[in-house]
């Protein structure tokens, strides 16, 4: 069963922006509704300032086109729905039409965990206009929000280097959905478990936990506190030292896990989660050590992200898990991935596919027609850059890119590279044609292809700009068509 209709136990077609409906409604009365085309989901600027984004919401792609149907309640409430004339906006046959539809688009995307940059298309769509154009919203909204929270992971967990890093913001994350589609994504991109017990029984994501304030408060005393733990949970104990003075309360755990170890169990930790984290952890360790706890971890929380994980490094605090909530599931500096739907090419009557572009003032919205594909071009050392080309250009492509916001910057690619396309066949007339993976195959992907990209272009600072150029041909074309657009009357 799919895991979006086990969370919400209905079809999800209404899950749209009325404009889609409305033109959907207008294809189907100009008898285009079953006009062949392509569209394309791509973003302009990697999050964070950061200098790559890593692809997810895949799964979820696939589960909303599983379940895609307008139910009988569907079209009896769009059936309510009026004009600005009081009359029905959508007429009884259009609605109709609606209850029978079945998608038979295709769906070509980069796997999920795949490294990814601007203008790449993450998922390319085709077929029936009015299908694919119904499509647009909920793809947008299931792969934009995974995809900004499986980078944000990413980079925090690329700072806490090989530290597990527990997921615990549930109580911060936007709604219920937010909650658990953050909770996947995270895991996703490099977190090693979540405090959300539905999300580890939804997506079988390891679950984990230390105790709150609240628990040292409800007893007369923090040593109190913490024996009664030890005594309900002998084999899950990491105490939360800062409720009153964090190094008695570190002492006071010391005491407690003593008392564990002669009764067999061992202290797995303590938790800090407010004052300076670099010197309580260090006061903090050599406590422990001194009394022989000398693999009792030291977690840390409290408003943590990959710029605190790296000063923190960098002043030698001793944490060796870190517990980040708040600023990793809300994305905090930055709330949303700008992720596009654009139509690239549109079929005519007779076959022949007419290439579509959209013009802006500003360049980087000018949108690239054709039927896209993403080429990763590697040398010994990992990926070297990245070729957008249109599959409607004869074949091979040249082997010149050409950087999409500066046509002066040109590279070439030789032939002997070896090379990799990127997106691949996910489905087929409306049936998913691609293996189901794992969430452990995802996340081991998102570390190997990291991997394959130089340390300047992981780093969460100033990174350098991965090459990602247009094909030349490509690039001709729709300059061409920028001028065409522009100038209509030559002059
Ligand atoms: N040594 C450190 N270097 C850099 N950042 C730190 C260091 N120690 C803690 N931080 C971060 O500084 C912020 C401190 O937050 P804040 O000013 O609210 O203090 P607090 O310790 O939470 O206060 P309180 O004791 O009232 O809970 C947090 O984001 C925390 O992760
Ligand atoms: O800081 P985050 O990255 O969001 O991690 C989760 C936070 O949630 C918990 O407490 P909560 O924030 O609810 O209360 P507190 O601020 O009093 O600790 C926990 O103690 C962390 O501080
Ligand atoms: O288990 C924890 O320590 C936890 C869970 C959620 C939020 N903050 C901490
Ligand atoms: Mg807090």
């Amino acid at each position: 069963m799919s895991k979006l209709s086990q969370i919400y136990q209905t079809p999800l077609a209404l899950l749209t922006d009325l404009y889609q409906l409305t033109m959907a409604q207008g294809y189907w009365k100009s008898g285009r509704s079953e006009q062949e085309a392509v569209f394309h989901l791509f973003f302009r600027k990697n999050p964070f300032q950061g200098g790559f984004t890593i692809a997810a919401g895949l799964e979820y792609v696939l589960d909303y086109l599983k379940q895609f149907r307008f139910t009988d309640c569907d079209v009896d409430y769009l059936a309510s729905l009026e004009g600005n004339d009081g009359a029905s906006l959508f007429s009884a046959e259009f609605l109709s039409y609606l209850t029978r539809l079945e998608l038979r688009c295709d769906l070509d995307a980069v796997p999920e965990g795949t490294v990814v940059f601007p203008h790449e298309p993450l998922v390319r769509v085709r077929g029936p206009i009015l299908q694919c154009q119904l499509l647009e919203t909920a793809l947008l909204n299931l792969v934009n929000y995974q995809s900004l929270i499986a980078t944000k992971s990413a980079r925090i967990c690329a700072a806490a280097g090989s530290d597990p890093v527990l997921e615990f913001g549930l109580r911060r994350a936007q709604g219920i959905d937010g909650g658990l589609a953050a909770s996947r994504a995270a895991y996703l991109g490099g977190c090693a478990a979540t405090s959300n017990v539905l999300a580890g029984k939804l997506f079988q994501i390891p679950v984990k936990g230390t105790h709150a304030h609240s628990w040292v408060m409800s007893f007369d005393d923090e040593l109190a506190a913490f024996e009664e733990y030890a005594d309900a949970m002998p084999n899950n104990c990491v105490f939360l030292v800062d409720t009153y003075d964090t190094l008695d309360g570190v002492r006071n755990a010391i005491q407690v896990g003593l008392q564990l170890r002669k009764s067999g169990h061992e202290m797995v930790g303590i938790r800090l989660d407010s004052g300076d984290l670099a010197y309580l952890s260090i006061e903090a360790r050599q406590l422990l050590d001194e009394a022989g706890l000398t693999n009792v971890a030291i977690v840390a929380s409290n408003d943590l992200d990959e710029g605190i994980i790296t000063s923190l490094k960098t002043q030698g605090a001793t944490i060796a898990v870190w517990g980040v909530g708040t600023k990793l599931v809300t994305a905090y500096d930055q709330p949303a991935l700008g992720g596009v739907y654009k139509l690239g090419a549109i079929q005519n009557e007779t076959g022949h596919w007419e290439r579509k572009l959209k013009l802006s003032e500003q360049a980087i919205k000018t949108s690239t027609p054709g039927i896209l594909q993403v080429r990763r071009f590697f040398n010994s050392e990992g990926a070297m850059a990245d070729m957008i080309y249109d599959e409607l250009n004869p074949q091979p492509v040249s082997d010149i890119v050409v950087d999409p916001l500066d046509p002066t910057r040109r590279r070439l690619l030789s032939r002997d590279l070896e090379a990799k396309d990127l997106l691949i066949p996910v489905v087929r007339a409306g049936q998913i044609v691609k293996e189901c993976e794992t969430l452990t195959q995802i996340r081991q992907r998102v570390q190997q292809q990291l991997s394959q990209f130089h340390t300047s272009v992981r780093r969460h600072t100033t990174p350098h700009e991965y090459p990602v150029g247009l094909e030349q041909e490509l690039h001709e074309f729709k300059t061409a068509e920028i001028l065409r657009a522009r100038h209509p009357h030559p002059m």
